[in-house]
């Protein structure tokens, strides 16, 4: 289904996995008869939602060119950088000919590989006639405590803390603007604090539990269950 608005998407996978001790980096790990890329690029394809995907890759990665998907007509290759979002900013200028200002920009990690095209919908659908968009968060189910060192200092009223996920949908220009006003500020973890530091206020929609980032190798085998529970 295709939406109503023009949305791109652009996905950063030029990470080395330091925290999942592989001995490549965890984009290109295998996962249920694929690699952790191949499923999430097949998803964000599949879900007929974008004119393209744009991809950040390293430019020492040997694996990218080894795998079909690389040469699909629908997925551009960029170049990735040091930090997150220096890869996003190089994927965002890869679509500079074809995006206008105005449409819609999904940015998801290669390692969430369990991304639903529910889920893709239900962001566009709900952002789309949002001023500044907003990202797809998941709400705590445990109590959660502010921390010094190893004590207590506070427990946080937990409606007003949410975990961020990805997809995370802005308009071309003004997060291209927003990841380049912060380049280098290391508080920039995601598209939506770039945009919080220049004063913007993005939405946050719920989303599903199973788009987990691939982080640590525990997160394989749940990956692996959570496919299985979508098949
Ligand atoms: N310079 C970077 C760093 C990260 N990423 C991508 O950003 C996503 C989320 O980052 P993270 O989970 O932190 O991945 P890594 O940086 O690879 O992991 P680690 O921090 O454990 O090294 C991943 O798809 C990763 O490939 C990227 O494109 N460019
Ligand atoms: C963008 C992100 O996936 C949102 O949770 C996350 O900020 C990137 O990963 P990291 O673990 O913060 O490097």
């Amino acid at each position: 289904m295709k939406p109503t608005v023009q949305c791109w998407a652009v996905v950063p996978a030029a990470g080395v996995g330091k925290r999942m001790q592989a001995d490549r980096p965890k984009q290109y790990l295998p996962l249920a008869g694929k690699t952790v890329i191949e499923h999430t690029l097949t998803r964000l394809l599949e879900s007929g939602a974008f004119q393209k995907v744009a991809v950040a890759i390293s430019v020492e990665d040997p694996y990218w060119p080894e795998l079909s998907i690389s040469k699909h007509s629908d997925v551009i290759t960029a170049p990735g950088g040091k930090e997150r979002a220096d890869s996003v900013l190089s994927a965002l200028k890869a679509l500079k000919d074809l995006a206008s200002e105005d449409d819609w920009v999904l940015v998801h990690d290669a390692a969430r590989p369990c991304l639903t095209t529910a889920d893709i919908h239900l962001q566009i659908e709900t952002l789309k006639n949002d001023g500044v968009g907003g990202i797809l968060a998941l709400s705590s189910h445990d109590t959660l405590k502010h921390v010094d060192d190893d004590t207590i200092t506070a427990t946080i009223d937990r409606k007003h803390v949410w975990r961020a996920l990805t997809p995370q949908m802005f308009k071309y220009g003004m997060l291209r603007d927003a990841l380049q006003q912060t380049e280098g500020n290391p508080a920039v973890t995601d598209e939506a604090s770039a945009l919080e530091l220049l004063g913007y206020k993005p939405k946050i929609v719920e989303g599903r539990p199973d788009n987990i980032k691939i982080t640590r190798p525990e997160d394989l085998a749940l990956a692996q269950f959570y496919m299985e529970q979508q098949a």
